[in-house]
């Protein structure tokens, strides 16, 4: 058993911490947000993903886990200090490193024992040698016995727990081997690869990662955008594609395109670094474009089916960037709404979870409370997020409530011909159109 302490409790804090706890560690998660802390200390999750209110539970009662704001006590004897604040975008796109600069000084500050600094946020190459420096000059006086590993993460949201749990595998880069071995120790249970590379390799792979999972998609997207030209169903492109071990079937779902907290925000720093250093990352400036343009496609879409969208009624179906979770940051339904709210339209929209960080962040939009509120009067109803709850819906209910039976499936869900029986005019991402697309050309 290890004493850990976990500066952060976003996502990735809150699940690393509660996961190091079930693996029967000690661990102090700290918070410089009181409010976030004192509703932790309650049992009220600051976050919706499945699982973690149980396991959070469980590791409190059984005193493994403990929240607190206090840096003295969470760092106390702790052999591990884990990273693991936000690293937002900056103005230029490059990674801002405010709270990893707080945090490390915190440690510098704070600690007078060996202890072992582990970065889990995603921070740009070069940060753990950055980390290091700051410890080493604010203790020039009184040195400090500590090292710098990079442990970045993988989990996704929505499975969190599941990712951490059962990882492909973990990484951890070090200039002392026998630091990053420690960490390893930390993990062994979990009998997944460990790999232990350098410092600014380990940095590179999350990046690296990130961009590539992103560039699958965006790649799907821009195959979608030409297969509905061509008349082909991208869904099926995609499982054929998928059915190569090279390719894989992960990551090939076209749609909206990518959102959330991380893919935006990294592969903008990855490109950010990569301009910085005098290269040209064209790659990644595509990557970026073609996810731009699938939110502007819909858009497009929309106004050639309705003529114009000034007074339109749009409903929205889903809010979260992607399905069993309350996050909306960078969600592709966001950049959507604004589009349409721009073309003069008036958008309604109801989520499963993310509707309180709605009300916050979507202001002139009208918030229903389900899907068929939301349906109710509308000219067209777009599906952004594909959560299961909207698989199942009563399209013979949702026919007779719209004023105009247009739909634009930008998750694939439904199934087109289904919908049609009941009237609909369907538009889905990537898939041949009873109603669009021009196939009559030759090849
Ligand atoms: N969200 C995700 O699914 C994943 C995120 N990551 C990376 O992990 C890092 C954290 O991401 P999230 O958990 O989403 O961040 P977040 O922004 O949701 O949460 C960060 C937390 O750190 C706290 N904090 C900020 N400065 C602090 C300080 N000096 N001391 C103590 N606490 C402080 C904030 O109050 C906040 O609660 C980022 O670098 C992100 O790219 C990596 C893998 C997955
Ligand atoms: O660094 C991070 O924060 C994390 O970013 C992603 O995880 P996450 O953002 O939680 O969610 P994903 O499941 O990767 O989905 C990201 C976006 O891509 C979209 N997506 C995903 C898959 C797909 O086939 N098509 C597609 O459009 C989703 O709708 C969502 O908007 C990575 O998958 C994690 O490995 C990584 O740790």
């Amino acid at each position: 058993m290890s004493k850990i302490c976990v500066i952060g409790t976003g996502y990735v804090g809150l699940v690393t911490g509660t996961c190091f706890a079930d693996l029967g560690n000690e661990v102090h998660c700290l918070d410089i947000d009181h409010q976030r802390i004192e509703k932790l200390k309650q049992g009220i999750m600051p976050i919706y993903e499945p699982g973690l209110e149980q396991l959070v539970s469980q590791n409190v009662k059984a005193g493994r886990l403990i929240f607190t704001t206090n840096y003295e006590e969470a760092l106390e004897s702790a052999e591990f200090a884990f990273i693991a604040v936000g690293t937002p975008s900056g103005v230029d796109g490059e990674a801002d490193l405010q709270y990893v600069r707080a945090a490390a000084e915190k440690i510098a500050d704070l600690v007078d024992h060996p202890i072992i600094v582990v970065n889990k946020s995603t921070v740009p190459v070069g940060t753990g040698d950055w980390v290091a420096d700051i410890i080493r000059k604010r203790r020039a006086g009184k040195p400090l016995d500590f090292d710098v590993v990079s442990n970045p993460e993988f989990l996704r949201e929505g499975s969190a727990i599941n990712d951490f749990m059962y990882p492909d595998r973990i990484v951890l880069g070090s200039v002392n081997r026998e630091a990053a071995s420690k960490v390893a120790q930390l993990y062994l249970s979990l009998r997944c690869p460990i790999m232990i590379t350098d410092l600014r390799t380990a940095e590179m792979i999350k990046y690296a990662s990130n961009a590539f999972l992103a560039t699958k998609i965006s790649f799907i997207n821009e195959m979608a955008n030409i297969c509905e030209e061509l008349g082909a169903d991208v869904r099926q492109v995609a499982q054929g594609m998928g059915m190569d071990k090279r390719i894989g079937h992960a990551f090939l779902d076209a749609g909206l395109g990518w959102g959330g907290s991380c893919f935006p925000k990294d592969v903008k720093a990855l490109a950010h670094m990569a301009v910085l250093h005098g290269t040209s990352p064209q790659l990644l400036q595509a990557v970026m474009d073609i996810n731009r343009n699938q939110r502007r496609r819909v858009v497009l879409r929309l106004r050639k089916a309705l003529g114009s969208l000034d007074e339109k009624v749009i409903g929205v179906l889903g809010l979260s960037f992607k399905p069993n979770t309350d996050d909306i940051r960078e969600a592709p339904a966001l950049e959507v709404i604004h589009l349409l709210q721009v073309e003069g339209a008036i958008v309604k929209a109801y989520d499963p979870q993310a509707m309180e960080a709605a009300r916050t962040m979507l202001p002139k939009v009208h918030l229903c409370s389900n899907p068929y509120e939301v349906a109710d009067g509308a000219d067209a109803l777009v599906l952004a997020t594909e959560w299961n709850e909207f698989k199942q819906l009563d399209f013979e209910r949702i026919a007779g409530l719209m004023r105009n039976k247009l739909i634009m499936d930008g998750r694939n869900l439904w199934d087109p011909e289904r919908l049609r029986q009941y009237g609909f005019t369907y538009y889905g991402i990537g898939r041949p159109s009873l109603n669009g697309s021009d196939q009559s050309g030759c090849p």
